[in-house]
C-alpha cells in the first residue's frame, strides 16, 4: 500500500516515519512538507536522517488524493481542520494525528484550542479512534487520540463503563516528558528550565479536558466533570497518569480488579498489571499502555497507574493500531517493538 505523511519535520512524524517504514503492508511512503516549493532529499530536509534522500514533496491535496491509498497527518494543531473537508468529501482515508477533528463540537475546538474549527458536519464524521477500545475498521476520517487522552481514558474505561466510582470524584495528576510539547522549543521546554524540575502547566485549562469528558459521556453520561491537572517532568519520552477516584459503596476490590482484567484481557497492546505499579520505562519505545491498580480501603479511593510511551501509544504507534484496523490488518503488524533498554 503506497501511503502518505505531512509533518516529517516534527517528532510524531519522525517516528511515524520509522514504523511505515518497518511495516509489512506499506510499499511505498510519500513525504509532504508544507514549506517547500520544491522536491527536496529527505536528509536535506531533516538531517538527522542523515543519507536518506527519500524525496519530500511540497504538501499538495490533489497529489496525496492522486497517488496514494491513505494519508497520515502528524501536523500542528489548526492544519487539519482546514484541509479535512476536502479528504472527507473525497471520501479518502485519513489518520490525523493532531486534535483538530476529535471534539464533535465546535465551539469547543474554539475555546480549547483558540483556532476556528472544521465545519460541525465534517467534525461530525471524523471517528475517535482510541484504538484498544473501538476498531476504525471501514471509516474514513481517524481522529487519533491525544497522549494524555489515551492514558488517562485507557485508565479510566474499566470504573467508568462499569459505573464503579462516585461519578463525580475523579482526579488525574499526569506527567510528560518533553517531546509531548513538540520540537519547536518553549521557556518551559527549555534545558535549563527542564532539568532537575518540575513544572505544573495549563492547570484546568489542558486541552485534552474536553476531549476525555466527551468519551467519558459516552460511556457513563452521570459523569459531571474531571479534575485534570499536568506536569512536565525531566525525561524525553512517556507519560503517566496517575488517577484517583473515590470507589461507590457497593463495590469490593475484586470488583475493580475483575472490571480490569475483563476489559483488557484480549488487548494486545494494554497490559493489566493488578497491584504491580508500572513505570514509565516498561513502555517507552513500546505500543504499550501498562495500567496497576491500588485500592485503599481507610480513604475508599482507588489509585490507577496508567503509562505510555507518548510518541508510540500516545500518536505515532496508536496511529498505525488505527490504520491496521482502518485496512483490516492484523492489529499488532508493524508495532512488535521492545522498550528501550537498560
Ligand atoms: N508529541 C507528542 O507526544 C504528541 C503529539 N500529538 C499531536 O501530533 C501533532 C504533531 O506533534 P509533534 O510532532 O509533537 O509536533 P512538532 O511541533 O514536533 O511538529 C509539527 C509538524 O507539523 C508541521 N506543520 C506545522 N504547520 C504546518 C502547516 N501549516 N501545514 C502543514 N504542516 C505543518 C511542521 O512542519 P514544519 O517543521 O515544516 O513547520 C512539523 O512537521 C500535533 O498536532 C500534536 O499536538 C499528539 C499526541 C502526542
Ligand atoms: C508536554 C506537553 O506540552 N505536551 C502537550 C501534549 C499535547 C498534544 O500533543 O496533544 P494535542 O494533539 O491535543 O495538541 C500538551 O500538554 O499540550
Amino acid at each position: 500500500m503506497q501511503v502518505a505523511l505531512v509533518g516529517i519535520t516534527g517528532y510524531a512524524g519522525m517516528v511515524l516515519y520509522q514504523l511505515l517504514q518497518n511495516h509489512p503492508a506499506v510499499s511505498g511512503i510519500n513525504l509532504y512538507d508544507h514549506k517547500l516549493t520544491k522536491a527536496s532529499e529527505l536528509d536535506q530536509v531533516v538531517p538527522i536522517f542523515n543519507g536518506n534522500q527519500t524525496p519530500v514533496w511540497p504538501y499538495d491535496d490533489d497529489a496525496i488524493i492522486k497517488d496514494n491509498q491513505v494519508v497520515f497527518f502528524a501536523t500542528s494543531a489548526g492544519v487539519t481542520a482546514k484541509v479535512a473537508p476536502k479528504y472527507l468529501a473525497a471520501g479518502f482515508p485519513v489518520i490525523d494525528l493532531s486534535g483538530d477533528m476529535r471534539l464533535k463540537n465546535e465551539r469547543q475546538y474554539l475555546k480549547w484550542y483558540n483556532k476556528p474549527a472544521a465545519p460541525a458536519k465534517f467534525l461530525r464524521q471524523s471517528h475517535y479512534g482510541l484504538a484498544d477500545l473501538v476498531s476504525a475498521k471501514a471509516q474514513t476520517y481517524v481522529a487519533n487520540p491525544g497522549c494524555y487522552a489515551t492514558a488517562t481514558l485507557l485508565g479510566l474505561a474499566p470504573l467508568v463503563q462499569n459505573n464503579l466510582i462516585e461519578p463525580d470524584s475523579i482526579i488525574v495528576d499526569a506527567k510528560s516528558g518533553t517531546t509531548g510539547a513538540g520540537k519547536t522549543p518553549t521557556p518551559s521546554t527549555h534545558f535549563t528550565q527542564v532539568d532537575e524540575n518540575l513544572q505544573i502547566y495549563k492547570a484546568n485549562r489542558h486541552q485534552h479536558i474536553p476531549e476525555m469528558m466527551q468519551a467519558l459521556k459516552r460511556w457513563n453520561e452521570q459523569i459531571p466533570a474531571i479534575q485534570f491537572m499536568t506536569t512536565l517532568v525531566p525525561i524525553r519520552r512517556g507519560i503517566m497518569s496517575t488517577i484517583y477516584a473515590k470507589v461507590r459503596a457497593d463495590i469490593t476490590e475484586q470488583m475493580l480488579t475483575e472490571a480490569f482484567t475483563q476489559t483488557y484481557q484480549d488487548k494486545p497492546f494494554v497490559s493489566y498489571t493488578g497491584n504491580q505499579l508500572p513505570d514509565i520505562k516498561q513502555t517507552v519505545g513500546t505500543n504499550q499502555c501498562a495500567i496497576g491498580t491500588v485500592y485503599n480501603p481507610v480513604t475508599n479511593t482507588v489509585m490507577v497507574d496508567s503509562v505510555i510511551d507518548n510518541l508510540l501509544k500516545g500518536a505515532a504507534g496508536q496511529a498505525v493500531q488505527n490504520f491496521n484496523q482502518l485496512f483490516d490488518f492484523k492489529e499488532t503488524q508493524g508495532l512488535k517493538l521492545q522498550p528501550f533498554l537498560p
